[in-house]
C-alpha cells in the first residue's frame, strides 16, 4: 500500500483509497476539502474570474502560479508529496461544494468560447495544475486552449476521442505518439449524473516478466497519433503516416514510465514476433489491472501521464445540455523543453508534428 500523506495533514483530510472495485487496483491518493477550504477556494475562483476575461486569458496564465500560493497550506503541502512521491500514478483532490444551479448547461460540443465568467472548477484546476508544473494547449486540439471541454458530441459518439460516449474510451497515455506529451492530465468534475467511470491502470500495479520489460524498454515500436488531433494545418504529413521508432517502457526495469495506447501502438516490424508477445503480454496485464474511477462534481483528478494510463466506459449520452462534464489541462513539468514544439511562456499552444 502506497500512502503519500504526511503526518502533519490532518487525517480526517487526507485518504487513502478509491470508489473502484475492490481488486488489483489502487488508482489515486485522495486529498478531502473540509467546508472552509472550499470556500476558499471559491474566493480566489471569484477573485480570478473578475481579474480577467476567462481562464484562457494569457495575464492569467501569467499569474495563475501567484494565486495558486494563496491555496490552503494542508492542500497545498499535499500536492507537494505528490508531485515527490516515488511512484504514485494518480491523486484526487474531492470535495469541493460546487452547485449545480451555478452552472452552465453542458455544451454539445467543446466551447468554442471559454466561459465569461470563468467557472471556479475550470479555475481551481489551472491553479491545482500550475502546483504541479506548467499548462500547455495543442493548436491541433479544441481551437488551441488550454481548458479543454471533455463532453459527449453526437457527431463523434463511436470515436476513439474524449468526445465519444456510445464505445469504451479505450486505455491509453495521453498523446503517447508526441515526445512532449503531458506529464500530468489534470481532470475537473463539472457534471456526472449517470456516474460513467473513468479507467485506471498504473505502471506500478503491472506485473510483466524481465524478458517482457527488457522487449518493451526497446526502440521496437511505433506509437501512431491518435484521431484526436486532426494534422490539417500541419504541411508534414509524412510525419503523421512514418512515425519514428519508440520504446513503450522507460527507465531501470522499464519502471520510470509507461507510453502504450491500446489502439494506436503497434509493433515496428510485423515479423517482430518477439515484441508482438511482449505487446500482447502488456496489453492483457493492463486489461486485468484496469479498474473504475467515478468522478463526481467537485472532485478533481491528477493522472501521472508516464505511470498509468486512462480511458473511460461507455455511456448513453443524452445531448440535452444535462451530460457528462470534465474540464482538461494538460500540464508539462518544464515548458522550457516544449520550444522545440512552438511552445513558449506566452504561447502554450503546442504543435502536434515536430519540423524534421
Ligand atoms: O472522460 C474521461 O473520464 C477521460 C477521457 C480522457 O481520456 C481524457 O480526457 O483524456
Ligand atoms: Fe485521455
Amino acid at each position: 500500500m502506497h500512502n503519500h500523506r504526511s503526518t502533519t495533514v490532518p487525517p480526517t483530510r487526507a485518504a487513502t483509497g478509491g470508489t473502484g472495485p475492490a481488486g488489483p487496483c489502487r488508482p489515486h491518493d485522495v486529498y478531502v476539502l473540509s467546508e472552509d477550504e472550499s470556500r476558499l477556494l471559491d474566493g480566489i475562483a471569484v477573485e480570478v474570474s473578475t481579474a480577467y476575461d476567462t481562464v484562457e486569458d494569457p495575464r492569467f496564465i501569467a499569474d495563475a502560479r501567484l494565486f495558486a500560493q494563496r491555496l490552503p497550506l494542508g492542500l497545498r503541502r499535499w500536492i507537494e508529496q505528490v508531485r515527490l512521491s516515488a511512484d504514485l500514478g494518480s491523486f484526487r483532490i474531492r470535495g469541493h461544494r460546487l452547485r449545480d444551479a451555478d452552472l452552465p448547461p453542458t455544451p454539445p460540443d467543446f466551447e468554442r468560447e471559454p466561459a465569461r465568467p470563468a467557472l471556479a472548477p475550470e479555475v481551481c484546476l489551472v491553479l491545482f495544475g500550475v502546483l504541479l508544473g506548467d499548462v500547455f494547449g495543442w493548436e491541433t486540439q479544441q481551437a488551441g486552449r488550454l481548458v479543454h471541454d471533455i463532453v459527449p458530441s453526437e457527431q463523434e459518439q463511436k470515436s476513439q476521442t474524449s468526445a465519444s460516449s456510445a464505445v469504451e474510451l479505450g486505455w491509453h497515455t495521453e498523446d503517447a505518439f508526441h515526445p512532449y506529451r503531458a506529464d500530468y492530465l489534470g481532470l475537473a468534475c463539472v457534471r456526472n449524473p449517470d456516474r460513467v467511470p473513468t479507467t485506471l491502470a498504473e505502471l506500478r500495479s503491472l506485473e510483466l516478466s524481465e524478458r517482457t520489460r527488457s522487449v518493451l524498454s526497446q526502440p521496437r515500436f511505433h506509437q501512431r497519433p491518435d484521431t484526436s488531433h486532426s494534422p490539417t494545418g500541419s504541411d508534414d504529413v509524412g510525419a503523421w503516416s512514418d512515425p519514428p521508432l519508440a520504446r513503450v517502457l522507460s527507465g531501470m526495469a522499464g519502471s520510470r514510465s509507461l507510453c502504450v495506447d491500446a489502439d494506436f501502438t503497434v509493433v515496428a516490424d510485423d515479423e517482430d514476433m518477439e515484441a508482438e508477445a511482449a505487446l500482447e503480454e502488456l496489453k492483457r496485464e493492463i486489461e486485468s489491472r484496469l479498474g473504475d474511477l467515478v468522478l463526481e462534481p467537485g472532485d478533481y483528478l491528477f493522472l501521472d501521464n508516464q505511470r498509468c494510463v486512462h480511458g473511460r466506459r461507455p455511456f448513453r449520452a443524452r445531448f440535452d445540455g444535462t451530460d457528462r462534464w470534465l474540464k482538461r489541462v494538460s500540464v508539462t513539468r518544464d515548458l522550457r523543453r516544449m520550444a522545440e514544439a512552438g511552445v513558449t511562456a506566452t504561447k502554450r499552444t503546442a504543435r502536434a508534428v515536430l519540423a524534421s
